[in-house]
């Protein structure tokens, strides 16, 4: 196995000067070029290749060992701190400092940490939060790639990523382990935190062969308190070029009620989802999809699942709304039934997380229900329930930006301002159907405002 340097002391953990320089940095390279063993090979490769989110279906293990040089960096957000340890090249695409502004959240926050049932602490809404709102911001404490390429013991890189934090970080993290994966029994204190808490973010990498894979592990000290749910009402999204992530209600949260996230992707069976928390987080999930009394509401519910899954995948025979608009044969009703049944179940299992607007999920081109319903009535020129839905759109939208609230509000009170209003009714009727593509979407439309 390639053997490690380490060009530079590292440095105590408490120093304070730790926190202010973006500068500091330690080599770790692999020296040698000798192959790790073809077993280990073969098993990460399989893991590798094999795993969707990665995108790396020709992953090359010992190649990747053979190109890795990584650096250590301490970041200095302000309230917040970042201790980093990364592939050299992409290191070196870190964005801009200046972009990576400290995170804007309210001075009050809008949510607390307490005790969860039977899931250790969780976070809860202190008021009511709309669906959209944000509802913190925040940047990660410490970064790591997916798959380290070195011989070093991951209990060492990462006891000597968290010690470069000041220590007050330091201890938040730390105290992250009484969540941490109870199955890893031999795994230190570290790759306990790391397991259990790491959320794969995204970063730039550099367009050679052998390049480091994109997904990384951050942990999010904030985001670490919020627990698993099948049904979340929250979703975090990171974005690489401000290096921060946004958690978001994806439905009205009442006062008091846990803001959950999903873990795994929520839409798969009970049994396939209960045994992918276990094998990935070593815990059982305690959510209220996966707590039910009665078998029939366990079979049930996996039913509206199989059905929306069908519904988003490419087999689905719906048309897209511009075909609908423009093709006379289809019956007026055929996406709003189908649109209403999705948006039923969605609500039911409380799926709104993967309802999410165009470009978000871009295998399934439906976008937000909501959205797709005011805009087939709108087509239509149903005053009556355009009215209705393009309302429950607003809400949906009320905290995003307020100034969108002027075009919903025009939409409103002059529905045949709504800029798709009677297309099905006049492309049908014989009328021209240049234009319709390209308004397929609310967002479009608000965006063209
Ligand atoms: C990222 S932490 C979430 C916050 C954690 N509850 C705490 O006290 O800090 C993940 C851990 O929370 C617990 N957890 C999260 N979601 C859960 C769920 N749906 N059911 C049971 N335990 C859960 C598990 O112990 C898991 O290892």
């Amino acid at each position: 196995m390639p053997s490690v340097q380490q060009s530079t002391r590292r440095r105590s953990s408490a120093t304070p000067s730790t926190k202010s320089s973006l500068k500091s940095k330690v080599a770790l390279e692999s020296s040698s070029v000798e192959r790790p063993p073809l077993d280990v090979c073969a098993e990460i490769n399989h893991r590798i290749r094999s795993n969707e989110t990665l995108r790396a279906p020709r992953f090359d293990f010992a190649h990747h060992v053979r190109h890795r040089s990584y650096v250590f960096r301490l970041m200095d957000f302000g309230e917040e701190e970042c201790s980093t340890f990364l592939d050299a090249g992409v290191d070196a695409l870190l964005p801009d400092r200046s972009r990576m502004a400290s995170s804007s959240n309210p001075l009050k926050p809008n949510f607390d940490i307490r005790e969860s049932k039977g899931k250790g602490l969780g976070m809860f809404a202190r008021r009511e939060l709309y669906d959209g709102e944000v509802i913190l911001q925040e940047h990660p404490v410490v970064v790591s790639p997916y798959l380290i390429g070195l011989s070093m013991p991951l209990a060492d890189i990462y006891a000597d990523l968290f010690k470069r934090l000041s220590r007050p970080a330091y201890s938040e993290l730390m105290a992250l382990s009484k969540s941490s994966c109870p199955s890893l029994k031999d795994a230190s204190v570290y790759e306990s935190i790391m397991r259990a808490n790491a959320l794969g973010v995204a970063l730039n990498v550099p367009n050679v062969d052998h390049a480091e894979l994109a997904i990384h592990r951050g942990i999010f000290l904030k985001t670490s308190r919020c627990n698993h749910s099948c049904g979340p009402n929250a979703k975090w999204d990171w974005d690489m070029n401000t290096f921060s992530l946004t958690l978001t209600a994806v439905r009205t949260i009442a006062k008091g009620q846990e803001i959950t996230i999903p873990y795994i992707a929520p839409d798969l069976p009970g049994a396939a989802r209960r045994a992918s928390i276990q094998q990935q987080y070593g815990f059982e999930c305690q959510c209220y999809h996966c707590t039910y009394k009665l078998e029939e509401d366990f079979n049930h519910s996996d039913m509206a699942r199989e059905s929306l899954r069908r519904a988003w995948s490419s087999d689905c025979k719906l048309p897209s709304f511009e075909k609908w608009c423009t093709e006379p044969a289809y019956p007026d009703d055929l996406l709003i039934n189908a649109y209403k049944r999705s948006l039923h179940l969605i609500e039911a299992e409380g799926l709104e997380v993967l309802d999410l607007g165009p470009g978000e999920h871009p295998e399934r081109d439906v976008g937000r229900y909501k959205d797709a319903l005011a805009m087939c009535y709108g087509a239509l020129e149903d005053t009556e329930n355009f009215r209705i839905w393009i309302a429950r759109v607003r809400d949906g939208r009320m905290t995003k930006k307020p100034t969108q609230s002027l075009a919903f509000n025009k939409w409103l009170s002059n529905p045949s301002s709504f800029p798709v209003w009677g297309w099905r009714r006049a492309v049908c009727g014989g009328g021209d159907a240049n234009g319709i593509h390209g308004l397929s979407a609310i967002e479009k439309m608000l965006d063209c405002i």
